[in-house]
């Protein structure tokens, strides 16, 4: 079982060439797993339910370019040096038979390969592998039938030959829009509001209507013979607002449904793509500028390496993946994957919105993909570069304050949301509920698709995930066993990862593998519990501060250049018992504080008249300066926090830009400033119905 589980280009094939490769050396075949340290919510479920003891840790060596370009040269393996990739004529294909000489791709940052010939694909070790075989045996190529002949495990068989049957079961059932009557195919487009789109357009990509469902079929072709493997069903529904939402369904199920719709339209000599993210936006591009267009299969939630060497062939990339601010940054993160020279967006707004959009405006596609901006920039830049940008966040304010919290509305009204790029800090009393508190937090914004990375330094990734799993569900599921796995299966399917440390951990292996998870997962927000495990114990001689100074410094980095947000918990200094805790009471020097975007404090108050009642609260805010806390409700037997409904406990808010940090949280104890007296009736009101409380019912509604 490979840790890569969601990537299914890797898994069998990394497996399969390790084996064989043992089979090749005489040596004993060792059933491999992949060197990584990030594992998958997916995985640690699996793991959890049959065996909880096979999460090894495997250290991963991280790769460079340079070190992959010195051991092919090492080798005479003539290589060309692309965008994202390096390509090498393939292993697996007879030196007489190469179509095209270089059909192998290396990952330039992973070093993970892909014959795109063969479909043979494996990991950087398992390349070295084949080629010192090679060089031992002196071969030409190695066969690609022996490492694809892997047998599968019965499990795995019957689950890909059920999903072929499905797919090709909705398939035969489905409908081509030119066979239907031209009625209903008008009202079918109505519905989906695709009335400019041709059936010509839906004929070329083979779009088609699943009756039973009313679902357009959007089919996917892969393999070397082009065969149907997979198909999206999309729905649509009429909103309040006179707007369509979509809703999508893949089979086989999602994990395994990866890779570039349109892909089957591309020519080899096509040297320009633009990448849209749906399917539909995919259609209107094609129509509207006759130029490739591909749709990437999980829309912007990310762009999996596995599809880069699919991209390779293009000199201009243009990436129009939506309409709103998401889909921008998203095109941003996506163009350094694939190379920022040859990268072009187009900046979502008012007179480009999406693909779709803008085809039944009327407005010409070709234009606006002309006048994509390069996405490679200068360092130094004039306010004409970036007038456009400040407009664009002005004119979406909202979208510019970042995810909100659907369990957390107070949190929402102070931080306004979670954005990409920044530092959070937290901290709280020992055992004071830190790691409890910010799993939820964390597993509110993974709920809506925020990809996440747990570095767990001090509790198991088997006991987090029994936590989030139980705040998922919102129940004791040791009380309902039978349960379990109508939640792991819906669990299974958030975008959830795990590094697999435990215990003390060099800052060094940490940052290489949230790195790599980055590039992999496209990771948006990583939470470190907590800093104290990467401070080192042997060398006490070492000055703590400095030490901590500058692990803060990397994560601080981190977090601004890989846009990624970063919640790190550090532990209080020591405080006297009957006091409040507040931002100086952060272990170590200001500099915590000082880089933060925000800091977040669970208070732990000591009172009589309800001892052990929590509250957090913000004491910094970068982003607009709010601070304030709210008090917050422990239900144990799901592990949640939520805001308590009783009146008296209101929520306080202070304004902008305090003083001095300790200022604000004394003003933020005692008074609410005057401008917020009429929005504070307003709050107290609303914490009375609290949306925290109903988004609960809600869950419990669902669950049943
Ligand atoms: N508000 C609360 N009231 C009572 N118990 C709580 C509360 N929050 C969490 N707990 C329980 O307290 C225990 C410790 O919680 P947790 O591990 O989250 O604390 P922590 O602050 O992260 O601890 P540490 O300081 O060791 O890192 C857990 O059993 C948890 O279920």
């Amino acid at each position: 079982q490979s840790s890569l589980h969601q990537i299914p280009f890797s898994s069998r094939g990394l497996l399969t060439c390790s084996r064989f490769l043992h089979r090749l050396r005489g040596t004993p075949c060792i059933p491999t797993r992949r060197p990584t340290d990030v594992f998958l919510a997916h995985n640690l479920i699996r793991n959890y339910k049959k065996d909880a003891k096979s999460t090894v840790e495997f250290p991963l060596s991280p790769i460079t370019v340079t070190d992959i370009k010195l051991y092919l040269r090492s080798k005479d393996v003539p290589f060309h040096d692309g965008y994202s990739c390096l390509h090498v004529p393939s292993v697996f294909v007879d030196p007489s038979q190469r179509r095209d000489g270089f059909s192998l791709f290396v990952d330039k940052t992973t070093g993970q390969f892909l014959c795109k010939d063969t479909l043979v694909e494996g990991s950087w070790e398992d390349l070295q592998d084949c080629l010192e075989v090679m060089q031992k045996d002196e071969q030409d190529s190695l066969s690609p039938h022996v490492l694809l002949g892997y047998p599968e495990s019965l499990e795995e068989q019957e689950e890909r030959e059920r999903g072929l049957r499905e797919v090709q079961g909705i398939w035969s059932r489905s409908v081509p829009f030119a066979d239907l009557p031209e009625e209903e195919g008008q009202l079918v487009k109505t519905m989906f509001q695709i009335t400019k789109i041709s059936n010509a357009t839906l004929k070329k990509f083979g779009v088609r209507l699943f009756k039973p469902t009313k679902s357009l079929v959007f089919p996917w072709f892969g393999g070397p013979d082009s065969s149907l493997k997979g198909i999206k069903l999309l729905s649509a529904q009429m909103t309040d607002a006179e707007k369509v939402a979509y809703n999508e369904a893949m089979v086989p199920k999602c994990s395994s449904y990866f890779n570039l719709f349109g892909l089957a339209l591309v020519s080899r000599m096509d040297s320009e793509v633009v990448v849209t993210g749906s399917e539909l936006d995919a259609l209107a591009v094609s129509q509207g500028t006759g130029l490739p267009s591909v749709a990437l299969p999980r829309g912007v939630s990310c762009l999996p390496p596995a599809l880069l060497p699919y991209l390779e062939q293009f000199k201009r990339v243009t990436l129009w993946l939506g309409g709103d601010i998401r889909s921008w940054e998203a095109s941003k993160i996506f163009s350094r994957k694939l190379g920022l020279r040859r990268c072009a967006l187009v900046r979502p707004g008012e007179f480009q919105p999406c693909p779709l959009e803008a085809l039944s405006q009327g407005k010409n596609l070709s234009r606006i993909v002309k006048a994509a901006i390069p996405a490679a920039h200068k360092s130094i830049v004039s306010f004409k570069q970036l007038r456009e940008d400040v407009y664009g966040e002005l004119m979406n304010t909202d979208q510019v304050a970042g995810v909100k919290w659907t369990r957390f509305p107070e949190l929402n009204r102070i931080l306004k949301g979670h954005r990409k790029g920044e530092l959070t800090v937290f901290t709280g009393p020992t055992g004071s509920g830190k790691t409890t508190f910010i799993s939820e937090l964390a597993l509110d914004l993974c709920m809506q698709g925020v990809n996440t990375l747990w570095g767990s330094f001090e509790i198991n990734n088997v006991r987090l995930a029994k936590i989030m799993l139980t705040q998922f569900a919102m129940q004791r599921l040791e009380e309902n066993l039978e349960q379990y796995d109508f939640w792991a299966d819906k669990f299974e399917e958030l975008p959830l990862y795990f590094m697999t440390f435990h215990g003390q951990q060099n800052i060094k292996t940490v940052m290489d593998t949230m790195q790599h998870a980055v590039y992999l997962y496209d990771i948006n927000h990583v939470i470190i519990d907590n800093l104290q495990f990467m401070m080192g114990q042997e060398n006490l001689s070492v000055d703590k501060f400095a030490v901590q100074d500058h692990i803060i410094g990397v994560f601080r980095k981190f977090a601004t250049n890989s846009s990624c947000h970063v919640t790190l918990i550090i532990h209080p200094r020591k405080e006297e018992d009957d006091r409040e805790l507040q931002t100086a009471s952060i272990f170590g020097s200001a500099k915590a504080s000082q880089e933060a975007d925000n800091v977040l404090i669970l208070q732990e108050k000591k009172l009589v008249t309800c001892p052990g009642r929590r509250s957090l609260q913000v004491t910094k805010n970068r982003f607009d300066g709010d601070v304030g806390i709210f008090p917050l409700d422990f239900i144990k037997s799901s592990l949640t926090f939520s805001t308590p409904i009783k009146g008296k406990h209101k929520l306080r808010k202070v304004a902008a830009k305090p003083e001095n940090e300790e200022e604000a949280q004394g003003k933020a104890d005692e008074a609410p400033l005057k401008k917020d007296e009429g929005k504070k009736e307003k709050a107290t009101k609303t914490a009375k119905a609290s949306p925290a409380v109903k988004s609960q019912a809600n869950g419990s509604e669902k669950a049943k």
